[in-house]
């Protein structure tokens, strides 16, 4: 298991979710999307940060990397793929799933703890969980709020495709406990396939005991789970 993380200009979660692997004894390393994807790829993280400092729509333009056409085939061979934060706003962007994020609700970059519900416990992403699991972790986005058409929102729903909503500390959810104004209080969602997963929170900023929190070993142990859980 090689995962690659992939860095473009402006990223800065890369080290973050290397050391969350090392951690977790993932073998990791930081791929510079001009280089290409490296041929032992067998997972690939789309990092958090302000790639091309978030002009025209955050992610919109690290989309366009040629390295992105890369992924997809990678990702469509059940390679699985990771977008976390601005990693799933390039990943919503470049097609790896559907809907976008947008500007906050409150129209300020937010910068806290939150709590998450495991929708589903059957995916890499969740299988260390149960279904229903608060997890803490934290966000730091302007551009967090999950948007859809609603005739796809239901197709979302109905092909139990979200992966994670906020919630309170108890697992109601609810527009009191919407940190950004995401539709459904939508946190992360699965793409095609369950290999395939966009969130917003940052689970490598909540996997190490030295610094808070490690609710989000889980998520990232999906990398080594992706064998067993399919
Ligand atoms: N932490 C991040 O990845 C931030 C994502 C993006 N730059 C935003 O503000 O929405």
């Amino acid at each position: 298991m090689t995962v690659s993380i992939i860095r473009f200009g402006g990223s800065n979660c890369d080290r973050d979710a290397e050391r969350a692997l090392e951690h977790l004894d993932i073998d990791a390393r930081i791929v510079w999307h001009e280089d290409g994807l490296p041929a032992e790829t067998t997972g690939i993280i789309l990092p958090g940060g302000f790639s091309y400092g978030d002009y025209l729509r955050a992610g919109a333009m690290a989309a366009r990397s040629p390295i992105m056409a890369e992924i997809r085939e990678a990702a469509a061979e059940g390679v699985p793929v990771l977008g976390i934060c601005n990693g799933a706003q390039v990943g919503c962007e470049s097609g790896l799933t559907e809907g976008a994020f947008t500007t906050n609700e409150s129209a300020r970059f937010q910068c806290e703890h939150v709590y998450l519900r495991v929708e589903r416990d059957d995916t890499p992403w969740t299988v260390a969980y149960d279904e229903g699991d608060v997890i803490e972790v934290p966000i730091a986005h302007g551009e967090g709020r999950y948007e859809i058409d609603d005739d796809r929102l239901m197709e979302l729903e109905n092909e139990d495709r979200i992966l994670f909503r906020y919630c309170d500390e108890t697992g109601e959810t609810g527009p009191e406990v919407n940190p950004n104004g995401s539709k459904h209080n939508i946190a992360g969602v699965l793409g095609d396939r369950h290999t395939v997963a966009v969130l917003m929170p940052h689970p490598e900023r909540a996997s190490l005991p030295d610094v808070g929190p490690t609710d989000g070993q889980g998520i990232l142990e999906g990398f080594v789970r992706v064998e067993t859980s399919i």
